[in-house]
C-alpha cells in the first residue's frame, strides 16, 4: 500500500463539519476524521488539529433568531461552544487532547510566537493531540486572525508541518463556486497561486462560518511558501480520509514552493501586519535589494502612525513600488524628526547617538522574494 510522504500534518476542520445543523455539535462527519487521526497516531505520523465550530456549537445554548448575528453574541456562542467542541473531539480518542487558543496578537509578538511554538512541539513530543482554535471570546478586530483557514496555515508553519489538510464541505477548489454554477469543474492540482486562482474564489453561504474559498487560498499561499503541501478536501466523505491515508490527493493539492522562506522571514511576510510606510530614495532602494540595512539617510518620507518594533512597508519614492517589509527600530514620530539625516548630525543636534539601523537587514523581507 502507498504511504503518505508527510510525517507531520495540520488538519483544519470547518464549522460545517462540527455542527452541520442548528442542533449543536455532531459526530456525523467527525467519526471518519477521528479514525484518520487515530490511524496516523498508530503509524507515528503527527497531527495538529485546527478546529472551528465553537460558535456553531454554541448556537444550541444561545438562541438568536436572525441571519446576521452581532459580534458580541457570536463571541458568547464561541465561549460556550468551545467546551462542547473540545468534548465532542476528545471522546473519540484514548490519547489526551490539549486545548490551545490563540489570537493574531499572540502570533505577531515574536516572543509569544516562539512560546506557542515551543508548547505545540512539546505536546507533539508527548503524543498529545493539540486542538487549536482562535480565542474568539476575547479577540478584537485589531488582534484576531479572523478565520481558521489562515490560522491553520500559521499553525502549519509554527510546527514545521509537511502537509496542511483543509477539510470543508466541498470536494476542492472549482473553477467557480459550485453552489452558484453547478457545472463548475474541480481543479486537482495548483502549481502556483496567482491572481487568477484567487479570482475563482467566492465566499461562504454558511452564516456561522467565516472563510469561504478565498481564505482557503490565502492559507494555501501562506503554507506553500513555507514548504507545506496544502490540500482542500471534502470532510463530509469517508473515502476522503481513506485516500489521504494512502497518500492520494482526494481534493485540490496546492504544491509547496521548492525554495521555502526561513521561519522568521515567513513570519514577517505572512503574520505581521504592516502599520505604516517608509518611503526611500532609489539609491537606498537598490541598497536594500542588495541586502543592506536601512539607515536614516535614504528616508524621504514616513507615513502612518507606528511604534518601535512594528512592521512597516518600504516604498521606492521614485516609482511608488513596495519593495520590502521590515521591523522598524524607531517610531514614526521619531523617524519624522531624523529622516534624511546622517547619524553623526543627529547625535550633534539631539544630544544622543541613535541606533544606526532603522531596519536591520536580518529584519527585512524583500517583497520580490515572494
Ligand atoms: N471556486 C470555488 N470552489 C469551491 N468552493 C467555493 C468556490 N467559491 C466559493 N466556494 C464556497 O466555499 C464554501 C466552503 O467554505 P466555508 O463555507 O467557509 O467552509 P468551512 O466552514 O469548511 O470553512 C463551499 O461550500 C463553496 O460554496
Ligand atoms: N473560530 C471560529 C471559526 C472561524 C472560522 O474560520 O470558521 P470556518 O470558516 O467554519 O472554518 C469558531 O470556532 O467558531
Amino acid at each position: 500500500m502507498k504511504m503518505p510522504s508527510w510525517q507531520r500534518a495540520v488538519v483544519k476542520v470547518g464549522s460545517a463539519l462540527i455542527a452541520p445543523d442548528d442542533t449543536g455539535t455532531s459526530s456525523k462527519y467527525l467519526l471518519a476524521i477521528a479514525r484518520f487521526i487515530i490511524e496516523c497516531h498508530e503509524r507515528g505520523q503527527e497531527i495538529v488539529l485546527v478546529s472551528s465550530g465553537s460558535a456553531a456549537a454554541g448556537r444550541k445554548h444561545i438562541a438568536y433568531n436572525s441571519d446576521t448575528i452581532p459580534v458580541t453574541v457570536k463571541k458568547a456562542m464561541a465561549a460556550v461552544g468551545q467546551s462542547d467542541m473540545m468534548a465532542n473531539w476528545s471522546r473519540f480518542f484514548d490519547f489526551p487532547c490539549a486545548q490551545v487558543l490563540m489570537t493574531h496578537g499572540d502570533l505577531r509578538d515574536r516572543a509569544r510566537y516562539v512560546s506557542i511554538r515551543n508548547t505545540l512541539h512539546t505536546l507533539l513530543e508527548h503524543d498529545v493531540l493539540p486542538i487549536v482554535n482562535e480565542n474568539d471570546a476575547l479577540a478584537t478586530d485589531e488582534m484576531k486572525v479572523g478565520d481558521n483557514d489562515n490560522l491553520a496555515a500559521m499553525v502549519a508553519t509554527l510546527v514545521d508541518a509537511d502537509a496542511l489538510f483543509i477539510c470543508s464541505d466541498i470536494d476542492g477548489l472549482f473553477d467557480a463556486d459550485p453552489r452558484v454554477k453547478p457545472d463548475a469543474k474541480k481543479i486537482p492540482v495548483v502549481d502556483e497561486i496567482t491572481e487568477e486562482i484567487f479570482a475563482l474564489a467566492g465566499g461562504t453561504t454558511n452564516k456561522i462560518a467565516t472563510g469561504g474559498m478565498r481564505t482557503k487560498i490565502e492559507a494555501a499561499e501562506k503554507a506553500t511558501s513555507h514548504g507545506v503541501d496544502t490540500y482542500i478536501v471534502n470532510g463530509r466523505k469517508g473515502e476522503t480520509f481513506e485516500l489521504m491515508l494512502q497518500g492520494e490527493n482526494p481534493g485540490t493539492l496546492f504544491k509547496r514552493q521548492q525554495d521555502p522562506m526561513s521561519n522568521k522571514k515567513h513570519w514577517l511576510r505572512h503574520t505581521l501586519i504592516s502599520q505604516g510606510e517608509i518611503v526611500v530614495d532609489s539609491t537606498t532602494a537598490d541598497a536594500l535589494l542588495d541586502g543592506q540595512s536601512l539607515t536614516t539617510t535614504g528616508i524621504v518620507d514616513v507615513q502612518g502612525d507606528f511604534n518601535r518594533g512594528d512592521a512597516v512597508v518600504i516604498r521606492n519614492g521614485e516609482n511608488a513600488e513596495a519593495i520590502a517589509k521590515g521591523i522598524c527600530q524607531y517610531s514614526s514620530h521619531e523617524l519624522l524628526h531624523i529622516k534624511g539625516q546622517e547619524v553623526s548630525h543627529i547625535a550633534e543636534q539631539y544630544g544622543y547617538s541613535p541606533i544606526t539601523e532603522v531596519i536591520e537587514s536580518n529584519d527585512l523581507m524583500i517583497l520580490e522574494d515572494v
